[in-house]
């Protein structure tokens, strides 16, 4: 049997709880060394506290924690680690190389060569020379992965990175975490974002009210997971609800805005959406809602209304039909 992978984190049983409330309750965390790990869990599941804890910057109530083998000590951060909770702090009036430069001075680390590396590996080489005030939010996120680069870290923490991003800010941030990983380097990821998960982490720790809900592979947890939903516009939906009937993995819903919300699997829906063409029944849009880990975690998450919401499941009528 090969031997198991080294944990560059590992938490066993986790605690810690502020005036009434338990932010975190008997948590494990195990991150494979090389991995990309997704720490998921809707609004107030724990994990900013969870992240706290890492960095050193909260005492855990009760529970261990070793980073790489060694014991994490409250009140000092392991240099092994890097990263930011929350978002990445900087002198705005300066420009990202100026930051960078007082950060490794402050660290008594100056290398302007690594750090020149940085900037290139960040993608922000061309406008180093300008003031962070002047920079998009991706910028700063990206600066704040150079800044946290600076100490060569072996883990390294990235807390929600890509909140607040355009579009395109995400695609720049996730080829970033996937050419850091591939270089190495030990990846947490804050996220309450599915997709953001899905696209980048091989494994995940799902928190739910301070409790892990999940934890193990991606690839495990979609092989859980119930159909997809997507939702169905065609030239005569009451036609294509009775098609359905045909099709026992397909189920089809109402939505009360128009349209209908379909759950099934890839091949169950090719074969439904041939057969609406059979039937002369024109398919005038189709789009994926909801993805089958999406699905899972709304499940794992009781689907609170405020992760929820995003799906645009108020919209939907209860009664099943089909
Ligand atoms: N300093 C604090 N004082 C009191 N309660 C706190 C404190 N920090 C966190 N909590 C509570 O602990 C729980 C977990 O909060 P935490 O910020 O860790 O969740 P989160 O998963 O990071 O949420 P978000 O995605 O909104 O940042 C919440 O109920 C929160 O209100």
């Amino acid at each position: 049997m090969p031997a198991a992978a080294p944990l560059a984190l590992e938490a066993t049983a986790l605690a810690k709880r502020y005036a009434g409330t338990t932010a975190l309750g008997d948590v494990d965390l195990r991150v494979t060394t090389g991995s990309v790990h997704g720490l998921l869990g809707p609004n107030g599941a724990g994990k900013t506290t969870l992240l706290r804890l890492i960095f050193g910057l909260a005492h855990p109530d009760a529970g261990t924690m070793t980073l790489f083998g060694r014991p994490v000590t409250a009140g000092r951060t392991d240099p092994q680690l890097g990263g930011f909770v929350e978002a990445p702090q900087f002198y705005p009036h300066l420009s990202g190389r100026r930051n960078l430069e007082m950060l490794s001075a402050y660290d008594h680390r100056s290398d302007p060569a690594h750090l020149e590396t940085l900037l290139e590996q960040v993608g922000l080489a061309q406008r180093a020379g300008d003031r962070v005030a002047g920079y998009s939010l991706g910028m700063r996120q990206r600066l704040g992965i150079a800044a946290a680069l600076l100490r060569r870290p072996r883990l390294l923490v990235l807390d929600e990175p890509s909140n607040g991003l355009d579009p395109a800010g995400i695609r720049d941030l996730r080829t970033l975490t996937g050419e850091l990983a591939a270089d190495g380097l030990t990846i947490l990821l804050s996220s309450h974002r599915m997709d953001e998960v899905e696209a980048v982490c091989d494994a995940v720790t799902i928190l739910h009210r301070g409790a892990v809900a999940y934890a193990g592979t991606v690839d495990a947890l979609r092989a859980q997971a119930p159909a997809p939903e997507y939702r169905l516009h065609t030239a005569d939906d009451a036609a294509a609800v009775a098609t359905a009937r045909a099709h026992k993995a397909v189920t089809v819903e109402w939505y009360l805005t128009g349209g209908l919300l379909v759950r099934a699997q890839q091949s169950d829906l090719d074969g439904y959406v041939v057969n609406l063409g059979r039937d002369g029944i024109a398919v005038q849009a189709l789009h994926r809602s909801t993805s089958a880990l999406e699905q899972m975690f709304f499940r794992l998450t009781k689907a609170d209304g405020q992760t929820r919401g995003a799906v645009d499941a108020q919209a939907r009528q209860e009664a099943a039909v089909g």
